[in-house]
């Protein structure tokens, strides 16, 4: 695996600060031109994603969000503008260097796209068959791999006795057995059930964690950003909406894409609290709504005596829900609390469920 740091990639990352897995869009636009006209994919998009960071990209159907993910191996080319994977322009390379660059850049996609008549083990192997590495290292490679994702012994099995959760956990390990600085995943999780979806999601957190791959990842489940992601970019018709940190884009979206985007996540709300909610404070005294999603696993629901510890004994409990899922606990707490000092900072250093987050504000008499 390449070496990598703590060093950020940020604007004036150059060749002496750059660690692996770090992307760099400058001013790239994409002009797509058919039979049926001339489309203006993206335009102005320029954006650093941080070596080890987990980056979403979402934004409505036709926004551009494929377009974009697919310049950063090349599966697109970009007619205006530059993409830089570890501050080098990647138009610049020749054939030898674009097949390096798709070993150092894994893919993982909605469907899988698995070969049915090859095993387990004859998919994730395919990569280094290719690349022609030896047997023993191709055995010892893909072993490694199936460890990570959790398919020790499912070596022999074929694609179509497998659950769809452990089908994208052989995608994953097929990207990853090339070892790749960056992962990108388009919509791997919109095929599955709520509840696969969260482990494929700690999957890819915990892939993250131990071996600092850069995840880029498209999502229309804003569940999923939220979940794992630590930046997010909106586009709105092929240009930036906004972006930033989850917790600053979410707990405060600006732009009418984001707040569209993100009015599922609202669902569930009073009514009277819901028709008064506003996406920033309108003054010191308003309240804070904060939705804490948990499952029923690792002990993760809220503890209430904590949250009061952390936001005081003015929190209210605003709403309430607890579902099973194939038996498992999946729950979903709303509490309103005074939004007075930085309370997106003291929320996000917290462990305190699954997910926690600030949705919207209120009155202090709502
Ligand atoms: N190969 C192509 N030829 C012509 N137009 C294209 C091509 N690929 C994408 N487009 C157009 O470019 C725009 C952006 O498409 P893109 O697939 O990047 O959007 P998206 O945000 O990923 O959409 P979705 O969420 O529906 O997958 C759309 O208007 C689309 O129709």
């Amino acid at each position: 695996m390449s070496s990598r740091g703590a060093a950020a990639s940020g604007p004036s990352a150059g060749s002496e600060t750059r660690v692996a897995g770090s992307v760099r869009f400058e001013g790239v636009g994409k002009v797509y031109t058919s039979s049926a006209g001339r489309v203006e994919a993206l335009q102005e998009i320029s954006i650093d994603i941080a070596a080890g960071s987990v980056f979403g990209i979402i934004g409505r159907s036709g926004a551009g969000k494929s377009s974009l993910l697919r310049t950063i191996n090349r599966l697109e080319q970009p007619t205006a503008g530059r993409v830089l994977v570890d501050g080098e322009d990647i138009a610049a390379y020749g054939e030898s260097a674009l097949v390096a660059l798709r070993r150092r850049v894994g893919m993982i996609f909605q469907h899988f796209n698995l070969l049915s008549a090859k095993t387990v083990f004859g998919n994730v192997a395919l990569p280094l068959v290719v690349a022609g590495v030896g047997a023993a290292e191709i055995e010892a490679r893909v072993g490694e791999v199936l460890k990570l994702v959790g398919l020790e012994g499912k070596e022999r099995t074929y694609p179509s006795r497998l659950s769809g959760g452990q089908k994208q956990r052989v995608g994953i390990a097929r990207a990853l057995v090339s070892r790749p600085d960056i992962l990108l995943c388009d919509e791997a999780t919109s095929a599955l059930d709520p509840e696969t979806t969260l482990s494929i999601l700690s999957l890819l957190k915990d892939i993250n964690r131990r071996l600092g791959l850069t995840i880029v990842l498209i999502t229309h489940e804003m569940s999923v950003i939220r979940e794992i992601c630590d930046e997010v970019l909106v586009l709105e018709a092929g240009r930036i909406a906004e972006t930033g940190p989850v917790w600053q884009v979410f707990g405060n979206p600006r732009h009418e894409a984001t707040k569209a985007l993100l009015a599922p996540l609202t669902r569930g709300l009073p009514e009277e609290i819901a028709s008064r909610m506003t996406s920033s404070p309108a003054n010191d005294a308003a309240l804070a709504l904060i939705d804490f999603t948990y499952t029923g696993e690792g002990g993760r629901e809220p503890d209430l005596a904590r949250l009061v510890a952390l936001l005081g004994s003015q929190l209210r409990i605003v709403q309430s829900q607890l579902d099973r899922i194939d038996g498992h606990l999946s729950g979903r707490l709303i509490v309103s609390a005074p939004a007075a000092g930085d309370l997106p900072s003291r929320l996000s250093g917290q462990d305190l469920a699954h997910g926690a987050r600030i949705i919207g504000y209120v009155p202090a008499n709502a």
